[in-house]
């Protein structure tokens, strides 16, 4: 059976959604509460889309895809830094930065912003493959699970990932999964065998080998897109950063930096607590088609400043090592986050 839709189709599929969709996200989180150990393959869903299909997933220009309404909201800072961004998004279309007053607004765009992406991909190519970080993004994917988007995204068609997990039980309060799982996947339909979370009865080098695994089904089938260097293409990252300018489970100076063999790999000495994770390799982010950098707070500042700021140094931190191959990475920033950022950020 084809899922694609027709061209055309969503808007009326996802109004015909709208109406059960509360009663289906309830029984979806009761559903839930047992999760299968990695999304689980039906051969019925996961048929191989057409390579004219997976085409047409190359990304479009930003300013086709950022809503009118999204872009003037680029007005908190003062105005000379404001004039700046707007000048340093036109003038280099692959990256751009977007500044809110408060985390709400911030919350509220972030949420459009996906809304949108979901939408093109889907008609493209009727499937969404989405990655989420665990930290703090997750608080800022609220508006998602709200209505609008409640009832008009086609969750049917999301696939979700992560970008990297701690080795610790689903339940566990440091899993990135129940993270994810409590603020934002228990409240949307997305088909359980479609969230693809890490086999937390495997030890760290195990996980990462086994996720590896299930992307490389994936990819074969043809739910995820390769990149022209081979790596697994995802639709959109939606990634926080830490307050070490760490991204995934990268941390700045370890050697997992330079791992290019891997598309996911493990770590047993993190740095930051938990010490095992699995994450995914930089070059798996630097393939994706979109990516969302999230960062809200003064605690960011301090490396947001140095990220997109004038001056660039040769010990690049892992989020300055994020550098798309054929993507667009957009930096969604609360004034807080901006506050140590030059007048003219160097995007
Ligand atoms: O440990 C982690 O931290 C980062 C950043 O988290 P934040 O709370 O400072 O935003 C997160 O992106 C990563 O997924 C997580 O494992």
């Amino acid at each position: 059976m084809n899922r694609q839709p027709k061209s055309g189709n969503l808007k009326s599929s996802a109004l015909l959604m709208a109406a059960p969709v509360s009663s289906a996200a309830l029984s979806y989180g009761i559903l839930r509460r047992q999760p299968s150990p990695i999304c689980s393959f039906s051969a019925t869903f996961f048929l191989p889309l057409s390579s004219a299909t997976l085409d047409q997933s190359r990304r479009v220009s930003l300013s086709s895809v950022w809503p009118s309404q999204l872009r003037s909201r680029r007005r908190s800072l003062p105005s000379l830094l404001a004039m700046a961004s707007e000048k340093a998004l036109a003038s280099k279309g692959d990256q751009g930065l977007l500044v809110f007053d408060t985390e709400e607004e911030l919350s509220a765009s972030l949420a459009k912003y996906t809304a949108e992406l979901s939408e093109k991909f889907i008609r493209e190519r009727g499937a969404f493959t989405v990655v989420v970080s665990g930290g703090s993004l997750i608080k800022s994917l609220r508006k998602l699970t709200e209505s609008p988007y409640l009832e008009t995204i086609d969750w049917a068609k999301w696939h979700t990932f992560w970008v990297d997990e701690r080795v610790v039980p689903k339940d566990h309060e440091d899993s990135n999964y129940k993270l994810a799982f409590d603020g934002f996947l228990s409240k949307v339909p997305i088909p359980p065998d479609q969230v693809c979370a890490i086999n937390d009865a495997l030890s760290a080098p195990g996980a990462a080998e086994d996720y590896e695994t299930a992307l490389k089904h994936l990819v074969n089938i043809g739910v995820v897109v390769k990149s022209a260097s081979g790596y697994p293409r995802f639709d959109l990252m939606l990634l926080g950063m830490g307050p070490d300018g760490h991204i995934a489970s990268l941390f700045p100076n370890h050697p997992l930096l330079n791992v290019t063999d891997k598309w996911v790999t493990f770590i047993k000495d993190s740095p930051k607590p938990p010490p095992e994770r699995i994450t995914f390799t930089l070059p798996v982010i630097n393939s994706s088609s979109y990516v969302a950098m999230v960062v809200a707070g003064a605690g960011k500042a301090g490396v947001v400043g140095k990220a997109l700021g004038n001056e660039k140094t040769a010990d690049l931190l892992p989020v300055e090592m994020i550098s798309l191959e054929d993507g667009e990475l957009t930096w969604f920033a609360d004034n807080a986050a901006v506050s140590m950022l030059p007048d003219k950020p160097s995007l």
